[in-house]
């Protein structure tokens, strides 16, 4: 199982977090404590090894501006964390994620439909339109195939303490944090080494039960 690990604001952190082994890192543009500027992001971007997947947040952008910024930060994937529709997915010109806030199976089935390279899942909207530390309800994902289970990053509230939890339950394809790998609203080092190592392990002990 993959995963990103999301709102890295500096090159310091970001080059440990992909040494720790991250195989995807979020930078936010959008409206956010976590924003960045394209400018900010690209010096981070050129310093991360190629395996990396970069990864740029946006919310209700332009497409036109989206695509600049994927093109000049070098990114391989938008993240559309806001109410773009189904219009705005079919024009857009670059690889990307979209984003639903899940309360219902209603949503999961909208996601599902949605025309997205993949689908992430996160908690409802709440203060922010994402980034809100919230986990919502797994269980409106039973019943997913495993083809489907393979389009969707889990987001929401994820930290090392419930993610060996949501991957057994969710079987994703990829899990992404944010919030629960901050201290005092800062990235911390620890807690993102604790939050990937407990991910591949959990993704290995997935392994053995399954082969047993
Ligand atoms: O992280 C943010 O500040 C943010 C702002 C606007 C849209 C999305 C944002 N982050 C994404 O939100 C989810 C959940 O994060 P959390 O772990 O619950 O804090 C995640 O996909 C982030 O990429």
């Amino acid at each position: 199982m993959k995963v990103k690990v999301c709102g890295i604001t500096d090159v310091e952190t970001a080059k440990r977090t992909a040494a720790l082994g991250a195989d995807a890192i979020g930078f936010v543009f959008a409206k956010s404590k976590r924003q960045i500027s394209p400018e900010a992001a690209r010096e981070i971007i050129a310093g991360l090894p190629a395996g990396v997947l970069k990864v740029g947040v946006f919310v209700n952008e332009s497409r036109e501006r989206v695509e600049e910024i994927v093109r000049v930060c070098g990114l391989d994937y938008a993240q559309l964390h806001g109410d773009e529709d189904e219009a705005y997915a079919q024009e857009l010109q670059v690889p990307f994620i979209k984003a639903f806030g899940v309360g219902s199976t209603a949503d999961v089935e909208a996601a599902l439909r949605y025309p997205a390279d993949y689908i992430l899942l996160d908690s409802p909207k709440g203060a922010y339109q994402g980034g809100n530390g919230k986990k919502f309800d797994w269980s409106l994902l039973d019943g997913l195939s495993g083809e489907e289970r393979g389009r969707i990053i889990l987001a929401g509230g994820l930290g090392a303490e419930n993610v060996a939890e949501a991957a057994r339950w969710v079987q994703p394809y990829m899990v992404d944090a944010s919030s629960s790998l901050e201290t005092d609203g800062k990235k911390d080092l620890s807690k993102i080494q604790t939050f990937i190592e407990t991910v591949k392990e959990s993704h290995n002990d997935n392994l053995h039960v399954s082969r047993s």
